[in-house]
């Protein structure tokens, strides 16, 4: 983990419609560089309408969004960032190796790329067979060796490790910190709310909001539970004014001679 001043993004005021939806309504925060940083909520809270914004493919309607002192989706941007989406985004008719020589090319990267992402990926068993043939979990591992090539200084990964095995999970995970260690900062999302203890900094979001944006001891320190997920919820009937209100309004339909004594110690 390397700590620097300057944020490898920096959000103000951030607002998105997406259809009619408002999926993000005013959010700031920022994300320190050479860090995993750990995005985490439910399906749907807005994740990767963040991450879209941070990698400036998202029409956004307020706001600023600044990527490595730069703003997000500006050209000198173009080889710094690494983004893999949920949808594994190589090609199935070509090989583990010809896809990362195809995309290596396209960035301009060096050769040694090629071998150096197969071997991060830990792909080097499936480098020449076509990715059609390949399981979910080492396509994926495609799309992330290709987001490796050219070694860019942010990553941000949607949901990386859905649908593999905890041994892949974890190697993926060494991987992350590795490159955290050599300076690169990355955005990992997640709605595993057990992934949380793998990183050194969480956002937590619910519909469109940040809970939470503190390192996991903190979060656990604060709010006294055991793990991550009774965590998000504690603080979700804390901060979250919706669920106050239900909470409140629960309680007002209990009657008056409720106890609240444990209530109002949350
Ligand atoms: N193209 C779109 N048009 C309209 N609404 C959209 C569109 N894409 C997403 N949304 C809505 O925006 C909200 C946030 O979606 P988003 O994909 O950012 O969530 P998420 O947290 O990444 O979810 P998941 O974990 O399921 O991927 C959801 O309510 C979703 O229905």
């Amino acid at each position: 983990m390397v700590n620097s001043p300057d944020p490898a993004v920096s959000i103000a005021g951030l607002r998105v419609r997406r259809g009619r939806t408002t999926v993000l309504d005013g959010l700031t925060l920022d994300i320190p560089r050479g860090q995993v940083v750990g995005l985490l909520g439910p399906s749907g809270c807005g994740k990767t309408t963040l991450m879209r914004a941070i990698v400036g493919v998202q029409r956004i309607a307020g706001g600023t969004v600044e990527v490595l002192g730069q703003p997000a989706g500006s050209s000198p941007l173009r080889h710094r960032v690494g983004y893999v989406t949920q949808a594994a985004s190589v090609y199935d008719d070509l090989t583990v190796t010809q896809n990362l020589a195809y995309f290596r090319r396209v960035l301009g990267a060096g050769k040694e790329d090629v071998e150096r992402a197969i071997a991060a990926t830990d792909l080097g068993a499936n480098a020449g067979q076509l990715v059609s043939t390949l399981s979910g979990g080492q396509r994926s591992r495609v799309s992330l060796a290709a987001a490796l090539l050219g070694s860019p200084d942010l990553l941000v990964l949607d949901e990386p490790t859905v649908g593999l095995d905890p041994l892949l999970r974890a190697d993926l995970w060494g991987l992350f910190h590795r490159l955290a260690d050599s300076g690169t900062s990355l955005l990992i999302s997640s709605h595993v709310m057990d992934e949380a203890t793998r990183c050194d900094r969480l956002l937590l979001m619910r519909e469109g909001r940040i809970l939470a944006d503190q390192t996991p001891e903190e979060l656990l320190a604060e709010t006294g539970a055991a793990d991550a997920e009774d965590a998000f919820l504690a603080l979700l009937r804390r901060r979250h004014p919706r669920h106050a209100l239900e909470d409140a309004e629960a309680e007002r339909a209990d009657g008056a001679d409720t106890d609240h004594t444990e209530e109002a110690g949350r």
